[in-house]
């Protein structure tokens, strides 16, 4: 249920505690699953602060006067975050991270084909995203564009070839099948992309049954349907456990990011750097930017590798202040 027995069993001690997994918060009150496949409302005990505990996690619980309390929260495999700006009283942007889930396995990017595409965009959320421990995929929705869906595919191909990338169409239900059979069975995976992308849609094709989010709750009154809440699902077609996450407008992080990921060539150069914490930027007998000058990388790679870690250290908004000033 919920992933609990292959958690537990990989737990050495601790193998009789009650546990159960949260699959969804709002404010102070979660949701929890039991082993045996039963929802609870619970709260926290006084010691645990509601920014300690998120969905994905597998908790200990006690059962009081028919109140669920969570009491402590257990070892976590991964934790998947993103920035979030705050505006602070002195007008100071302060860029904290947000955790969007936790202990998942498999990390699904939306990217609409209908929407401006940019690589610089697409290498942000990947960095963002990427972890070691994680199975990330990237998934072109509203492939019902075809045009526009190819040309992103194209795009992403061009520069990294090796990118698990999948077109999909909510519309198109042959195309589902493409979908299905990238999660893994037994395992939890979180979608995340912009807001309108269609991971609601996606869910509410994988998950059959009648309770997921009904698009016909207008929560902003503008007769369209917003998640606002990170929930998880059962799907008996993938066999696995879905994660929904309210879309996002821009997206930073403040983690330390793997940049291995995308940019493999100036890692790979950089070896040959004069100083081994070049930064690539100004030094002398830097071999990346050798590299630029001779032509054997192109300018426009190695923008988008200084702009996207600028970017995603909140390096970029620190120097915009800087120049407001
Ligand atoms: N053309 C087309 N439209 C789609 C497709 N999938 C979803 N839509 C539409 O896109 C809109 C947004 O879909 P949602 O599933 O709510 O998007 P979301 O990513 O969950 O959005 P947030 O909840 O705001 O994060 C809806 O009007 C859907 O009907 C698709 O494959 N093709
Ligand atoms: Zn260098």
């Amino acid at each position: 249920m919920y992933g609990i027995l292959t958690y537990k069993q990989s737990l050495n001690n601790n193998k009789d505690d009650i546990i159960a997994r949260v699959i969804e918060k709002t404010n102070y009150i979660y949701t929890i699953i039991t082993e045996n496949g039963k929802c609870f409302k619970a709260e926290t005990v006084t010691n645990l602060s509601t920014s300690d505990v998120f969905v994905g996690d597998f908790v200990t619980y006690t059962n009081f006067d028919n109140n669920y309390i969570i009491t402590s929260v257990l070892p976590r495999t991964s934790t998947i975050s993103k920035g979030t700006s705050h505006a602070s009283k002195s007008y100071h942007v302060l860029e904290q991270e947000q955790i969007l889930a936790v202990n998942v396995e498999q990390v699904f990017i939306l990217i609409a084909a209908n929407q401006r595409f940019t690589l610089p965009k697409f290498e942000r959320y990947v960095l963002t995203f990427y972890q070691q421990n994680v199975d990330l995929h990237i998934l072109i929705s509203k492939g019902d564009y075809t045009n526009l869906a190819s040309n992103i595919m194209n795009k992403i191909k061009s520069v990294y070839p090796d990118f698990k990338v999948t077109i999909f169409s909510n519309l198109q239900k042959d195309t589902l099948t493409n979908i299905i059979s990238l999660f893994n069975k037994n395992r939890t995976s979180i979608l995340l992309g912009s807001s309108g992308v269609g991971k609601s849609t996606l869910i509410n094709e994988l998950v059959n049954f009648d309770n997921v989010i009904t698009n016909d709750v207008r929560e902003d009154g503008k007769g369209k349907h917003t998640t606002t809440t990170t929930k998880m699902f059962y799907s008996s077609l993938t066999e696995s456990y879905l994660i929904d996450s309210p879309g996002f407008k821009t997206i930073s992080t403040t983690n330390e990011m793997d940049s291995t990921v995308l940019f493999q060539d100036i890692h790979d150069l950089a070896l040959n750097c004069k100083f081994k914490d070049c930064t690539h930027t100004h030094e002398p007998k830097c071999a990346v930017l050798n590299a630029v000058e001779n032509g054997s990388i192109s300018e426009e790679y190695y923008k988008r590798y200084r702009e996207n870690l600028r970017v995603t250290t909140g390096l970029l908004r620190h120097e915009q202040r800087k120049r407001q000033k």
